[in-house]
């Protein structure tokens, strides 16, 4: 259980509160309008934004202090997850070793998740040569050889086309399916929520609501989110 007990969030002079829970390997849906502070809340349960009150729990431990490299938690955000200099390989052992002095088992785990990814052989390339696809398939590889509990996607496919999209969409599902890790991500699109996640956070005002079923909000959206989504259902 991810555990937001009665928190603030600092994001500058921006303050988002949450007092809910999310059940161990759910998949959830961050949305609500555009500066209503989606990122913040990820940022928040990342570690890297403070978080005066309150207090964070994963599985009964309090990680409210914690760095976010103690945290059981990974992030994927929408821009700048590959370096250019840096082979697809070397992007996804980041995730291990800043260093990258990766030992054998850790090469193995690098080809493993990048075999997972799709992108099996392509190791060696630099991202310069990768499609968009790709380079978001190696990101997703460099969040998979973390191995941790909890997945956070900060609008990870926006630049990508429908087709794509769906394509890295449902690869989240099944690793999360495969791993059991717990998915926060944040979407602008209501499709990609009603495609994966089964729940919904709504964040407005200042403000993130427990978690409810994607249908049920989409379908009766309160106020807030029906001003944001419009009559077609889109923003
Ligand atoms: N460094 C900062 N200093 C002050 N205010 C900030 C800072 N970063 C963000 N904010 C404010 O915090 C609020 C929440 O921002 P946040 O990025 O979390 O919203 P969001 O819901 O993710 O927005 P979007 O959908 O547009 O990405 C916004 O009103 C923004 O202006």
């Amino acid at each position: 259980m991810l555990t937001l007990d009665a928190i603030t969030i600092e994001n500058g002079g921006y303050a988002v509160q949450a007092d809910l829970t999310i059940a161990p390997g759910q998949r959830v849906a961050v949305i609500g309008p555009s500066g209503a502070g989606k990122s913040t809340l990820l940022g928040g349960i990342a570690g890297f934004l403070p978080v005066p009150h309150g207090r964070i729990l994963w599985r009964d431990a309090e990680i409210t202090a914690s760095t976010p490299g103690q945290r059981p938690v990974a992030m994927l955000f929408q821009d700048g997850n590959l370096f250019p200099h840096l082979t697809l390989a070397q992007n996804v052992g980041l995730g291990l070793r800043p260093d990258l002095r990766l030992s054998p088992e850790q090469r193995a785990q690098v080809d493993a998740a990048l075999t997972r990814v799709g992108l099996s052989g392509l190791g060696a390339r630099k991202p310069a040569a990768l499609s968009g696809g790709q380079q978001s398939r190696a990101a997703l590889a460099r969040v998979l050889v973390q191995s941790r509990d909890i997945l956070l996607l900060d609008e990870p496919f926006a630049a990508l086309g429908p087709a794509l999209k769906a394509d890295m969409l449902d690869l989240v599902a099944e690793v999360c399916a495969d791993t059991g890790a717990t998915l926060l991500m944040v979407s602008h699109d209501p499709t990609d929520a009603r495609r994966i996640c089964s729940h919904a956070v709504l964040v407005a005002d200042g403000q993130a609501h427990p978690p409810v079923e994607t249908a049920t909000l989409l379908n009766d959206p309160p106020p807030a989110l029906r001003a944001y989504l419009g009559q077609d259902g889109l923003p």
